[in-house]
């Protein structure tokens, strides 16, 4: 089957997360317990400069969604650089966006509690790197809504299209579910579309199409 990649910041973001090994090939262990042959590490954008350009990757795909939102949420611990690297892109848009973030463990001393940054109210939108089960995200969604405000969208780098808690993918079941509207930068499909443009990954699309039908979603 042939796909195609229909717009410039998936190619972009694919091809910068190739050149900064974000993108790796093999047997990786996934939080869900599932054995992938592939994994999307955000942790790989190591520098400024990268950061910056994944950054605008992000904005380019939230500008294009047209989603309303007040604030910005990122998830520890990834989704930390990642919402704070597009507040500063969206700060360099012209749009001063509030920010705030999560410890996994909450801290007992000092300032104490789970939550920095700015308090969370209004129509927050989750940054993160990549959803799977969805599981994260649940998590997310928990802290957002205990502090009495509203999850407005999911901004993603890489949807990898597969299935949550039911036969939906947990991206669908986040939109269709608790109508949450998922923006990702690119999806599996995508990547299988990347794939076949570039010679040196050909040799990968049996295991990604492999693992695609047992834990993917028709879409
Ligand atoms: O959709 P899911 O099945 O939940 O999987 C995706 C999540 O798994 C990873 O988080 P993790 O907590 O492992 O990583 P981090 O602490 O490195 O951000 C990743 O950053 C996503 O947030
Ligand atoms: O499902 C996961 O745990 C997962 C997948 C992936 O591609 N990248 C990541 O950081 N986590």
């Amino acid at each position: 089957m042939n796909e195609t990649i229909n717009s410039s910041y998936q190619q972009t973001f694919l091809r910068l997360a190739e050149q900064c090994q974000a993108l790796r090939f093999g047997e990786f262990t996934l939080k869900s317990g599932r054995q992938s042959p592939y994994f999307f590490n955000a942790g790989q954008f190591t520098s400024g400069a990268s950061l910056a350009a994944l950054a605008a990757c992000y904005v380019d795909a939230l500008e294009d969604s047209g989603l309303h939102y007040d604030m910005l949420f990122g998830p520890a611990y990834k989704g930390i650089p990642l919402a704070t690297a597009v507040a500063v892109e969206l700060a360099r848009r012209g749009s001063d966006v509030a920010l705030c973030f999560n410890r996994k463990e909450p801290k007992h001393h000092g300032e104490g509690g789970q939550l920095i940054g700015a308090p969370l109210k209004g129509k927050v939108l989750i940054v993160d790197d990549v959803i799977t089960a969805g599981t994260a995200v649940r998590e997310a969604v928990g802290l957002i809504r205990n502090a009495g405000a509203e999850v407005c969208g999911l901004l993603i780098a890489l949807d990898r299209q597969e299935r949550g808690t039911t036969e939906r993918s947990a991206a669908q079941e986040l939109s269709l579910e608790q109508g949450i509207p998922v923006i990702a930068v690119a999806r599996l499909q995508d990547l299988l579309a990347y794939t076949e443009q570039q010679p040196q990954l050909a040799g990968i699309r049996p295991a990604l199409l492999a693992y695609r039908a047992q834990f993917g979603v028709a879409q």
